[in-house]
């Protein structure tokens, strides 16, 4: 079984954007000890503190915040980092070639059940003679993106990655610390039997999400012809792991619960890293409106709508769009 660097240099990852990554991969690895330790870590359950997107913060998100923060930035090889936990980005060495958005913890609600959890990070080129403070060197589209990934802390600890040739899955082999390749090159079946969307927001969907789910509970008594089986793991890092296992359509649609607030995902450090993942393992990934790869970011928290998965099943989702 191979090892994380040797995959990725014969990939022709330059060294600099491979140390960039085992340094991310160092700071997952404490993550990934910290959330298996459970209780015993001492870090489950709620701070008293918000982030900028007005959620609460819990212990685990705080902390795995903070690991990849002082690593990536006492590391050097980053310009600059954003962060779902940080209200701004944070400057970096002002020579260094890449710049890092991430979601430290993606589904932190689950924290405290001991299910899925993971990290969620984009690697793009800091455009040159960029200053370092300056958040618009953010504002790349998502097919810009170096390299994308998540680790998913789960029953044993996966590393999804892609630096543009493919998407490959590693495991972490806890007995001496190393990403192990484990599955060559995901590639998601183009059709599929199985969905995952949060129902409860069902009344507050567009028409055609209500029209498209609709048809799929239908089953094989309605258009779609076929029954469909439902996931929700409340995490996206493990939902998209099991389209990127087996296939599936996600989505986090546009809904109207509140006014303020039409999408839930994060644009720069869920949906196009995720997206990247997706596609290059021969999936789609679009807003309903748009491919995410081509969304041109306002701003750091930008949020967009998410239809991702099985090739065929994310375009008859945009056939009830059009
Ligand atoms: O609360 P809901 O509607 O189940 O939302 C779950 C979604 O929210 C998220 O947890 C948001 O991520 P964070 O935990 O990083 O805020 C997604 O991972 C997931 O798909
Ligand atoms: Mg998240
Ligand atoms: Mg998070």
């Amino acid at each position: 079984m191979r090892r994380l660097p040797p995959v990725l240099i014969e990939d022709g990852c330059s060294r600099e954007l491979l140390s960039l990554i085992r340094t991310i991969l160092a700071a997952c690895k404490e993550i990934s000890f910290r959330v298996g330790q459970g209780a015993l870590s001492g870090v489950l359950g709620s701070t008293l503190d918000e982030n900028i997107q007005g959620e609460t913060q819990k212990k685990l998100d705080v902390l795995s915040n903070q690991l990849l923060k002082d690593i990536l930035l006492e590391s050097g090889y980053v310009k600059a980092i954003a962060s779902e936990e940080e209200d701004y980005t944070v400057a970096g060495n002002p020579d260094a070639e890449y710049i890092v958005a991430f979601d430290p913890l993606d589904g932190s609600s689950n924290t405290d059940i001991n299910s899925l959890v993971g990290t969620i990070f984009s690697i793009m080129r800091a455009p040159k003679d960029s200053d370092p403070a300056d958040e618009r060197i953010f504002m790349q589209p998502g097919h810009q993106q170096v390299a994308a990934g998540y680790v998913l802390y789960g029953p044993c600890t996966t590393l999804a990655l892609t630096i543009g040739k493919g998407t490959r899955i590693f495991t972490l082999d806890k007995t001496h610390g190393s990403f192990m390749l484990t599955q060559e090159f995901a590639k998601i079946p183009e059709d599929t039997k199985e969905f995952a969307i949060n129902a409860s927001n069902q009344r507050h969907w567009q028409p055609a999400m209500q029209n498209y789910v609709n048809d799929l509970l239908a089953g094989d008594t309605g258009p779609r012809g076929k029954n469909f089986n439902m996931r929700w793991i409340a995490a996206m890092v493990g939902d998209v792991h099991r389209v990127l296992c087996r296939g599936g359509l996600f989505t986090y649609p546009a809904d109207t619960k509140d006014p303020n607030k039409p999408f839930k995902l994060r644009l720069l450090y869920e949906a196009n890293p995720m997206a990247l993942l997706v596609e290059q393992a021969g999936g789609m990934a679009h807003t309903g409106d748009a491919r995410i790869l081509d969304i041109d970011p306002q701003e750091i928290h930008q949020r967009v709508s998410v239809i991702l998965g099985s090739k065929n099943e994310v375009e008859a989702c945009l056939a009830y769009h059009k």
